[in-house]
């Protein structure tokens, strides 16, 4: 089911919260709305929803316009951060909740449930209470109520924002597979870049109420619409008033077209990667720059702090003016 956005404004009193958003989400994608906190994204998901209505604009789904349409009516799912179970209901009841009230036959509620659990792989646990689960496990049973009623549009506002890092990396990679398997069209709001590369298909990067910038991972890393978006997605460095990431920065030890000399502060080596920091000539104190760079080429440049070095963009590299 495709979505699109068209000139969506919202404000809560006098604070616009949207303006102008306008977003095409592809039937069967996997996109990620992603930003700093309050720039609008759990808004944008609600006003998807039909949680809320928009100021102005439009929201078409699968092409009719579905603005005044009532959650109930658009055949979404909905995840939140902290999802509410029911407590005194076994995981089964809970997935199957959705199921019973539309009073489907028992036979077939049997066999949904079960083919979701294993989907979710919680088969095992179908006899438990919520309170038996890992923080991981209720969230996945939160998707497997979602996906239950068949939803054409899955919608998920930071849907392992509250666990601890190592779950949260599991269930990204999982989130990703079920998605490949289901290919419903899934929007999922993400305060973070690296989970938004890794899980998503598209992202829209979304702040102070507007659409900064939307477009496969890849490519909004390589090709920053702005400063802003390039700083967001990723480490970035300054060379010569140009912001640039820190893998494009060259260094060698003998000067070249376009070098810049730089001395050398600090070289801190991260198993795999190594970071060497350096202060352009002339520059202030505080002012360091820095190159990563692999373990091999920092063998073969071989240089220390207190080393002078000369640096340069790679020829390839996406910059951005610093201020
Ligand atoms: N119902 C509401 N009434 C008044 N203000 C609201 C309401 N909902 C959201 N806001 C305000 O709208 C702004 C955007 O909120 P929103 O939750 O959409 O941002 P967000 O990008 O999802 O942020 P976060 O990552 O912190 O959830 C915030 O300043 C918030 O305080």
């Amino acid at each position: 089911m495709a979505i699109e956005i068209r000139g969506v404004n919202k404000s809560f009193g006098e604070a616009p919260v949207l303006r102008d958003v306008s977003v095409d989400i592809a039937s069967g994608s996997l996109t990620a709305l992603l930003g700093p906190s309050g720039g609008g994204k759990s808004t944008l998901l609600r006003v998807i929803a039909g949680l809320e209505t928009p100021d102005s604009g439009k929201v078409l789904i699968s092409g009719k316009d579905a603005t005044l349409t009532p959650p109930q009516r658009r055949g979404v799912g909905f995840v939140f951060q902290h999802y509410a179970a029911f407590k005194h209901l076994t995981v089964f009841d809970n997935v199957a909740f959705g199921l019973k009230i539309r009073k489907r036959p028992k036979e077939e509620i049997r066999r949904r449930v079960g083919e979701l659990l294993e989907l979710v792989h919680l088969d095992q646990f179908a006899k438990r209470y919520p309170a038996q689960l890992s923080g991981g496990q209720r969230q996945r049973m939160a998707l497997a109520r979602a996906l239950a009623v068949d939803p054409e549009v899955l919608l998920l506002d930071e849907p392992f924002g509250a666990l601890d890092a190592q779950v949260r990396k599991e269930l990204r990679a999982w989130l990703r597979r079920l998605h490949d398997e289901v290919h419903v069209t899934t929007v999922f709001v993400t305060h973070d870049q690296e989970e938004a590369i890794e899980v998503a298909d598209s992202i829209v990067v979304l702040a102070d109420g507007a659409v900064q910038q939307v477009g496969a991972p890849g490519d909004i890393y390589d090709n920053p619409a702005s400063p802003f978006v390039m700083r967001f997605l990723g480490p970035v460095t300054e060379i010569d008033g140009r912001l640039l990431r820190p893998h494009d920065v060259e260094v060698s030890a003998e000067p070249g077209p376009g070098t810049t000399p730089a001395e050398v502060t600090r070289v801190v080596r991260l198993g795999f990667e190594v970071r060497v920091e350096f202060r352009i000539r002339g520059a202030g104190e505080e002012d360091v720059s820095w190159a990563q760079m692999t373990r091999e080429a920092a063998g073969r440049l071989a240089v220390e702090a207190g080393a002078e070095v000369h640096v340069r963009p790679a020829v390839e590299a996406a910059t951005a003016p610093a201020s």
